[in-house]
């Protein structure tokens, strides 16, 4: 038998189990020897003091009392008997195994398997053991046609023919000393069959490290590749009209600013493609970064386009773009436009007259041709997934490509989801920001304090949001909350506050007239559905209410929190919830307990899990099959060290010592 031979052949599997077997991916013997358990249930008998409430576990004991069926209902019927353990007696039940009446034997020591009530001195039984059965069975993932029984004797099969021999080691000698990981032959072994329970843990813990480790080369590899093979342009910087342009900018540059647009400048400078992410916290001047890059780019000769997610976004850096650089001709491109304007818009592209452009998806629309597109940024690049990306960046020349996201994205994640990108982080608030006060109050508290406090507010000069509470599932329902919102709030301020309403359904032009409206400061008060989620800048907005905030995930409150404390004036944000589930309560508290967007990233990552934030398909997150980016973190961090210090070396894969890696890398086609 060997490796690789069809499981086909393997005794005991006809062509029917055969099928089945490949719709979980099971092929080979190699396939079988790696599709691994999910868990492993513990058999191993405890003594009763030892136990707790509810555990699933083993009881051995003497059978006292003999076993008595008694039947209820129309097929329903309970096995009764009684145990003694030591001093302590026992009772068992078995539901619906009538059957089980036989193996139980009055004096005889039996070991049952069930779910232990503390309270009741009882063990609700699952099955009887046989005493020599293997205390720590491996448990799989199945289909309808294969049974774990099944499964375990292939496996057990395949180990007693000695295939297990034949697995070869894929990780240097010199990494498996330096972590203490076991060799592949034994892990492989051990992730089945586990004498116990330490097997089992270093055993995952090798074969953790292997993925993540091979992961990290694959990353390294591509990184690579895509640098010498997709050759870039060169952009050349004009850095003495740059720094005139900085140096007219309403504020200086923070350090981390300047820092992250000296390794975009770079980037395009270089005759290598750019491919690195600009990431953010909010409010932290990303755009700014942006805006200048793309004055860089049309200044040596180029387009510049900006991606963002919503047209109320492309309006507002339409208009700071224009703004910025009055000397250039901006354009806008977004899917609502007028068929004329966007006729003339897309003439300006081709031509070339049009120099720097920003707009929704539609920038990359099949009927959009670009003059000499050297610079694409895209915004919140996690909403616009990996796929686009690379459209956009097929448009044109090989633009350089810069991805801002304001989504704080944890380390973990980073690392894993963009780890084939290079990393800008601005990690500085521009200087004067105060920080933003978030409270958490409940319901009956809004009338008589809050709105009133909001009053004094605007009386005082402080623009505000009210956020109204999001019902993903409805959008009917969601537009009825903010209608009622801006209702009651118009009738409880009266004349002491313009009120306004946005939210999806309007047109965009209305969209736009209201936004620049409350911009200017004709309303007082925007009662805003989640439209105003990412990227809205109106510095002089001081308060942020956000009503049922438990409804919202952390990240989503904290992009709406973001919306204030962009000026130098004091912010507030209120958060209105009076949660019923635990998460919610933990999320409105940690929103009160931090305002880094970091920190709750990672809380968010916990409480929810990866999938949810990027949302998997989108985000290009791979997944993996023993490893958890999650709380394998650590194993994670060391596995990019290494893969990151091989590559340090040109000539790493010519080495001896590294041709186990180069072998796998080959046989998964890293390097065509
Ligand atoms: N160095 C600076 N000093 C003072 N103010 C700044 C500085 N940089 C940017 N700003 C101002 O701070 C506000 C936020 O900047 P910007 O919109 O670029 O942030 P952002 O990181 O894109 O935010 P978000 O992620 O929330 O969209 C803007 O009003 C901008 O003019």
């Amino acid at each position: 038998m060997n490796l690789t031979d069809s499981i086909q052949f393997l005794k005991g599997v006809g062509p029917k189990s055969a099928e089945r077997y490949q719709q979980l991916g099971i092929f080979t013997v190699s396939d079988l020897l790696t599709y691994f358990p999910f868990r492993y249930d513990d058999f191993a008998a405890k003594p009763i003091f030892e136990l707790i409430d509810g555990e699933k576990t083993t009881i051995v004991g003497t059978v006292v009392t003999p076993a008595n069926v008694s039947y209820y209902g129309a097929r329903r019927n309970r096995l009764v008997f009684k145990i003694k353990q030591g001093e302590a007696v026992i009772s068992v039940s078995f539901f619906n195994q009538p059957y089980l009446q036989n193996k139980v034997e009055l004096d005889a020591e039996i070991a049952i398997y069930g779910k232990w009530d503390a309270k009741k001195m009882s063990i609700t039984g699952m099955k009887i053991l046989a005493q020599v059965e293997n205390s720590f069975q491996p448990v799989y993932h199945v289909m309808q046609g294969i049974k774990q029984s099944a499964l375990v004797t292939l496996l057990q099969a395949v180990f007693d023919a000695g295939v297990g021999e034949l697995i070869t080691e894929n990780l240097p000698e010199s990494l498996l000393q330096k972590y203490r990981l076991v060799d592949r032959k034994t892990a492989v072994h051990d992730m089945h069959f586990p004498i116990d329970e330490s097997a089992h843990h270093q055993a995952l813990r090798r074969m953790k490290f292997e993925e993540l480790f091979y992961f990290q080369l694959k990353l390294q590899a591509l990184r690579l590749k895509d640098k010498a093979l997709a050759f870039g342009l060169t952009i050349k910087i004009d850095e003495q009209l740059l720094a005139v342009k900085i140096s007219r900018l309403p504020f200086t540059l923070t350090g981390a600013q300047s820092q992250s647009l000296r390794e975009i400048l770079a980037d395009m400078a270089s005759p290598y493609h750019m491919n690195r992410l600009l990431q953010g916290d909010v409010g932290s001047g990303k755009t700014v970064v942006a805006s200048l890059a793309m004055y860089a780019a049309v200044q040596a000769g180029f387009q510049a386009a900006l991606m963002v997610p919503t047209e109320i976004l492309a309006n507002q850096h339409y208009e700071s773009l224009q703004e910025l650089f009055p000397e250039f001709s901006v354009g806008l491109l977004t899917g609502g436009m007028k068929t004329a304007e966007r006729r003339l818009l897309l003439a300006g592209l081709e031509d070339g007259s049009i120099q720097m452009v920003t707009g929704t998806h539609a920038l990359i629309q099949d009927a959009v041709n670009y003059q000499s597109l050297g610079l694409v940024i895209t915004d919140e690049q996690h909403r616009f997934g990996v796929k686009q990306r690379r459209v956009f960046r097929e448009k044109g020349q090989n633009p350089d490509v810069l991805m801002m996201t304001a989504t704080p994205i944890p380390r973990t994640l980073a690392i894993t989801a963009f780890g084939d990108m290079d990393v800008s982080i601005i990690n500085e608030l521009p200087a004067g920001r105060k920080p933003i006060t978030t409270r958490w109050v409940k319901h009956e508290q809004l009338t008589p304090s809050i709105l009133p406090w909001v009053a004094d507010e605007v009386h005082k000069g402080a623009q505000v949001y009210f956020i109204s509470p999001l019902i993903e599932e409805s959008e009917m329902i969601d537009l009825k909350n903010a209608t009622d919102l801006f209702e009651e709030l118009t009738a409880f301020f009266g004349d002491k506050a313009r009120v306004a309403l946005l939210h999806g359904r309007l047109k965009n032009a209305e969209k736009d007239q209201i936004m620049l409206a409350f911009k200017a400061k004709k309303y007082d008060v925007l009662v805003s559905t989640t439209v105003i989620e990412v990227g809205v800048n109106v510095p002089n907005a001081t308060i942020m209410v956000i009503m049922d905030a438990d409804r919202f995930g952390l990240s989503q409150l904290h992009q709406l929190r973001g919306r204030v404390g962009r000026g130098e004036k004091k912010s507030y944000t209120i958060l209105v919830a009076n949660p019923k589930s635990d998460g919610g309560k933990r999320r409105m508290q940690i929103m009160t307990e931090t305002q880094n967007g970091f920190v709750l990233a990672e809380e968010d990552l916990k409480m929810r899990g990866s999938g949810e934030i990027f949302g998997t398909r989108q985000s290009g997150l791979p997944e993996f099959s023993v490893a958890d980016i999650v709380n394998d973190y650590p194993i994670l961090e060391v596995a990019r060290e290494e893969a990151v210090a091989i590559y340090q070396d040109p000539q790493w894969s010519e080495k001896p010592e590294n041709q186990l890696l180069v072998a796998s890398l080959t046989e998964d086609d890293v390097f065509d």
